[in-house]
């Protein structure tokens, strides 16, 4: 277990959280819906798994990294798994270079890829939660800045082009879009992901409500990947706005560094990011994904932990 320092009482933090939502652009929110955040969340049990509601918040659940998430939970630590994310150049994190070896796939990247190979298709697009509750498989969601490569790494993660719509312009994806991934579509989906709006540069006010109460109220949700332009290689002030919202509602997140095959070199990027986001939020986890949708480079590496935040052993699906 790791300690955050305390900067002043759960609540205060809370509202300090709030308030900056309500300046950020794709929320821009009226006080209503703030208020609403503000009291309407019990504490929920971050996880590989689904999260529970009820449970009271306790200021310890803001400053200690919950074992689910810590880098030493038994689940990362399996030698089978946490070396193999890490090291294995072209499946995992690593954007592989002229001088890579040829990379070492386990069984349990054979068992991501072939998960993902499954029929992928659209579900729905939502503006309230209503509209998802029938959505009941385990949720991940993939948020970050207009143009950074959402909805192109949805794509290239379930091997369909055109599945989600892309474009070059931002402010692209407009709602909420819900995918599954299926034996027999539409039934018995064993996973739901989950393409957001971009915040920031062109996103709209009127996102902001939704998507705080989803983050807020969404029992499904397992976990968010937060991708960072790797060109742009840190964080905005819309990406720290987002890590408040994701720490204050005790989401775990996972940060993507998109369009690797763009950047010279993400390594000093990772370490940096990597050291930053520790110190930022209890609910950082490693390690961050280099990923290129259009070289199909790191896919292996976030399928496979996609599947872990999920709880879904690979092979047993
Ligand atoms: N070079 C490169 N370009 C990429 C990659 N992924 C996405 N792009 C490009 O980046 C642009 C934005 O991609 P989108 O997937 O639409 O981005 P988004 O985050 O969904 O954007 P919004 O929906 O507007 O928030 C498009 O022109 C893509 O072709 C990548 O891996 N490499
Ligand atoms: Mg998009």
């Amino acid at each position: 277990m790791s300690h955050l320092p305390i900067l002043s009482t759960p609540w205060a933090m809370r509202a300090t959280a709030a308030y900056r939502i309500a300046t950020w652009g794709p929320g821009r929110l009226g006080c209503l819906a703030v208020s609403h955040v503000v009291s309407s969340r019990g504490l929920r049990t971050p996880a590989r798994g689904q999260r529970t509601s009820g449970q009271p918040r306790s200021q310890a659940a803001l400053i200690v990294k919950p074992d689910s998430v810590a880098r030493t939970s038994p689940e990362l630590a399996q030698p089978t798994l946490t070396p193999n994310i890490i090291q294995d150049p072209t499946s995992c994190t690593t954007v592989p270079t002229k001088d890579s070896k040829t990379p070492v796939r386990t069984p349990n990247h054979e068992h991501a890829d072939r998960i993902f190979r499954k029929p992928a298709f659209f579900i729905k697009s939502a503006t309230t939660l209503k509209q998802i509750n029938n959505l009941t498989a385990p949720e991940v969601v993939f948020l970050g800045r207009s143009n950074v490569g959402k909805s192109s790494l949805i794509n290239a993660l379930v091997n369909r082009n055109g599945l989600v719509k892309t474009s070059s312009k931002p402010g692209h994806t407009s709602l909420m879009n819900f995918f599954g991934l299926a034996p027999v579509p539409p039934h018995s989906s064993v996973l739901t992901l989950v393409d957001m709006p971009g915040y920031g540069f062109r996103s709209r006010r009127e996102w902001g409500k939704f998507i705080l109460s989803y983050l807020s109220e969404r029992n499904q949700l397992c976990g968010a990947y937060m991708l960072i332009d790797s060109k742009v290689g840190e964080l905005k002030s819309s990406d720290h706005h987002m890590i408040e919202l994701l720490t204050k509602h005790q989401i775990p997140f996972q940060v993507v560094l998109t369009k690797a095959d763009k950047a010279k070199g993400t390594d000093s990027v990772v370490e940096k990011l990597t050291a930053e986001l520790n110190q930022k939020s209890a609910y950082f986890v490693q390690p961050i994904i280099p990923v290129s949708a259009r070289k199909k480079l790191g896919l292996t590496a976030l399928r496979l932990t996609v599947l872990m935040t999920c709880n879904l052993s690979p092979s047993a699906i």
